[in-house]
């Protein structure tokens, strides 16, 4: 399977600019042979979230992601976006959607660990575990951005399936050990492939790091891109047959009862 992530800048609360790139990387990833984009998280409005909250109607919310929709059925290309959520400005969270090549959407997922004071005052925090679907043969599970630094968070995924974990990300402050240290020990020890798309360059007041990552279940990168934009296209490896092939089996030999009495 062969997957594309977009990095790049988006210019705050420029939903026509930003979705002319989500469509633009939309149509080069399709033409190197991905079957999916993943885009960097709130990308169609960009990561302001305190201008989301006071400036973005539910209207333009819809409108967007209508767009994107769209995006995934012209351009045949399944798309995971993050937006805020459908509801009023005052309850809604960050979310991550797949859809599939014909814009129909295959699952959402609402960001659970929001990340400081300007997210937790503009957003609400998710509740629900990550859902896992099956796409393209493969179980898909989806985080957004802080949500997959908690061992808690991907574990949830991994025991509901994922061997695939998206991540639309906002990551700043040369934070290297974010795509460095923690995805990969994410991989390894739940034994999945995890994808992470950040925002790149200065964008609303902070500078985002860039290096957005594909890491395989061994903790090995499969690719990563440095801090400038990009669209990185990654062919993932066949899912192991069993997880642990050649190492340790953290799922099946986990004592969870007696872990979970403990914290
Ligand atoms: N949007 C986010 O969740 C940003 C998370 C940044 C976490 C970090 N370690 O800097």
């Amino acid at each position: 399977m062969r997957i594309a992530l977009m990095q790049h800048t988006a210019r705050p609360l420029e939903s026509e600019h930003n979705l002319e790139l989500i469509d633009d990387a939309a149509a080069r990833a399709r033409a190197q042979g991905a079957q999916l984009l993943l885009t960097p998280e709130l990308f169609g409005f960009g990561y302001v979230p305190a201008q989301i909250r006071a400036q973005v109607s539910a209207e333009q919310v819809d409108a967007v992601r209508t767009r994107l929709r769209g995006i995934a059925r012209d351009r045949d290309i399944a798309l995971v976006w993050s937006l805020p959520g459908a509801q009023a400005p005052d309850r809604r969270g960050i979310t991550a959607e797949l859809a599939d090549a014909h814009g129909e959407v295959l699952a959402s997922y609402q960001k659970v660990q929001l990340y400081g004071p300007q997210e937790q005052a503009a957003f609400v925090p998710g509740e629900q575990p990550p859902l896992v679907v099956s796409w393209g043969g493969v179980q898909v599970g989806l985080l957004v951005c802080y949500d997959v630094e908690f061992p808690e968070m991907v574990r949830a995924a991994a025991v509901r399936g994922a061997q695939l974990v998206l991540v639309p990300t906002a990551l700043a402050g040369d934070e290297t050990s974010v795509p460095g240290i923690l995805l990969p020990a994410r991989a390894v020890e739940n034994g999945i492939t995890l994808a992470y798309a950040n925002h790149c360059g200065p964008e609303g007041g902070l500078v985002f790091d860039g290096r957005s990552v594909v890491v395989g279940p061994a903790g090995q990168v499969l690719g990563e891109l440095g801090a400038d934009p990009g669209l990185l296209v990654v062919d993932l490896p066949e899912p192991p047959e069993e997880r642990g092939a050649g190492g340790a089996d953290y799922l099946h030999d986990r004592r969870a009862e007696l872990h979970r009495s403990w914290l």
